[in-house]
This record gives structure tokens, C-alpha cells and sequence, in this order.
């Protein structure tokens, strides 16, 4: 997260850590709680990493340090990734990750609620970017959660500040003209979460942008009241 402030602790109940261990293990993305069984992510952080067994779900943590070989974490069963997911930028930037036992709720782990799908023209006026990515491009993962306040972004003002690009239906775009908050890398798969009515939302996942925190080159998210349908059928047992 560029340009923003510690988080505390239990300030963001839904929030994970995602590792991998590959040659060793590190914090490559955040996910976002949504039921005691299925994290919510980014495809483009599981892609090409479709292996459930190199994952680790570390839930109620604030700092990075906190994580060592005896902190306790989630196993993944399955990974779930949008069949029409390709790049980021073109869009389906999402994934499931089911666990191989259900988590026990607890003030530090609770899951987000996920908007309707009748929620998608709502004009959310309190959202926040969380995570452990980095705070400049050429950055590295924090130690502390950082949070940033981001205000959604037209369609239209997104399409037009990325107007090489086609910005479709099913992302949102969030972010300040001047630049200077926004997600950056790292943060990819965490929420957007907005706040409605008093009830908090998982409106968005952190997805892609040009650079972080760029003028005029908002944060990227998917939509997820667009993938309502999706969710609940890769959810539901059949
Ligand atoms: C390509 C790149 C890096 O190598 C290092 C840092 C950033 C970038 C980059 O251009 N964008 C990004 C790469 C990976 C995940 C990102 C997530 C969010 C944003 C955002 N601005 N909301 C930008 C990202």
C-alpha cells in the first residue's frame, strides 16, 4: 500500500496472508475471508502456482514478524481460478482457495460480507485498500498491515485515464487523480472494502494497475458483485 497508516489489531477481521512455499516461503498475495472454509483472492496470484500444497493461509495477524515456523496456519484443499481468467488487465481476476478444515471464527478471523448482485450500482463513499504489499514500485512487503481510504473511480474516468485499455463492466477503478494512495504489488488478492449502511463490504479485489500510486493511473479491482453468481455456484456443494 502506497501512502498509507498501520492498521491495528482486529481493525480488518477478514484479511489473510497468503504463502508460498516455494524455494522458501514468503507473503505473495492477501485474500479475504468469506466463509469458515473459502478465501476469496486474485487468479493472477495463483496462477501458474495451482499446486494446493505449497500454500499457507495465515489468518489474525497484523504483522509479517508474527509468521515462524510454529505460528498456526491453513492448509488449502483446492484452488479454484475463473475459467476465462488470462492476464489481470484483461479481466476474471479471481480465484477461491477451499481449506482443508473450516476456521473457527474468533474477533481476529470473521468473514467480509459479499455484495448482492443486485449491489452493482451502488456508490460506495467509505472504502479502504489493505495489505502487506509495497509502499513504492520499487518496494517490498511490510512488516505492519497498511491501510489506505481510496475513492471509487467512475467507469468512464477509469476508462479514460486508461484509455489504451478497455476497462470493462466487471472491475472497478479506485484512486486519487494526484496520485499518491493506492495498492501496489503485494496487495494483490486483498479487499477493497467498503463500508455501507454500517455492514462492510467486499466490493472489490486488488488487481492491477499501472505502477502505484501514479497520477492519473488508478487501482484496478474486480468487481465481485459481478461474480455473485460465480461465488455461490464454485461454493456450494453439488
Ligand atoms: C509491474 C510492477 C512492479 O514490478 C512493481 C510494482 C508495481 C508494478 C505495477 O506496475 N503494478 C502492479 C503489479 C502487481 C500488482 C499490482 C496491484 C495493484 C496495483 C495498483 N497500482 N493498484 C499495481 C500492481
Amino acid at each position: 500500500i502506497v501512502g498509507g497508516t498501520d492498521s491495528s489489531p482486529g481493525e480488518w477481521p477478514w484479511q489473510v496472508s497468503l504463502h508460498a512455499r516455494l524455494s522458501r516461503q514468503r507473503h505473495l498475495c492477501g485474500g479475504s475471508i468469506i466463509s469458515n472454509q473459502w478465501i476469496l483472492t486474485a487468479a493472477h496470484c495463483v496462477s501458474s502456482l495451482e499446486n494446493p500444497n505449497i500454500w499457507r493461509v495465515y489468518a489474525g495477524i497484523l504483522r509479517q514478524s508474527e509468521i515462524n515456523e510454529n505460528t498456526p496456519f491453513f492448509k488449502v484443499e483446492e484452488i479454484i481460478i475463473h475459467s476465462q481468467y488470462k492476464f489481470a488487465q484483461i479481466g476474471y481476476d479471481i480465484a477461491l482457495m477451499k481449506l482443508v478444515k473450516p476456521m473457527n471464527f474468533t474477533d481476529l478471523q470473521l468473514p467480509i460480507c459479499l455484495p448482492s448482485k443486485e449491489d452493482t450500482d451502488i456508490f460506495y463513499t467509505d472504502c479502504w485498500v489493505i495489505g502487506w504489499g509495497y509502499r513504492k514500485e520499487k518496494g517490498r512487503v511490510q512488516d505492519i498491515l497498511q491501510k489506505a481510504p481510496v475513492p471509487f473511480m467512475s467507469k468512464e474516468e477509469c476508462q479514460a485515464r486508461y484509455w489504451k485499455r478497455r476497462i470493462g463492466d466487471k472491475v472497478i477503478c479506485a484512486g486519487y487523480d494526484e496520485g499518491g494512495r493506492d495498492a501496489c504489488k503485494g496487495d494483490s488478492g486483498g479487499p477493497l472494502s467498503c463500508r455501507h449502511e454500517e455492514v462492510w463490504y467486499l466490493v472489490g479485489i486488488t488487481s492491477w494497475g499501472e505502477g502505484c500510486a501514479r497520477p492519473r493511473q488508478p487501482g484496478v479491482y474486480t468487481k465481485v458483485a459481478e461474480y455473485s453468481d460465480w461465488i455461490l455456484e464454485k461454493t456450494t456443494q453439488h
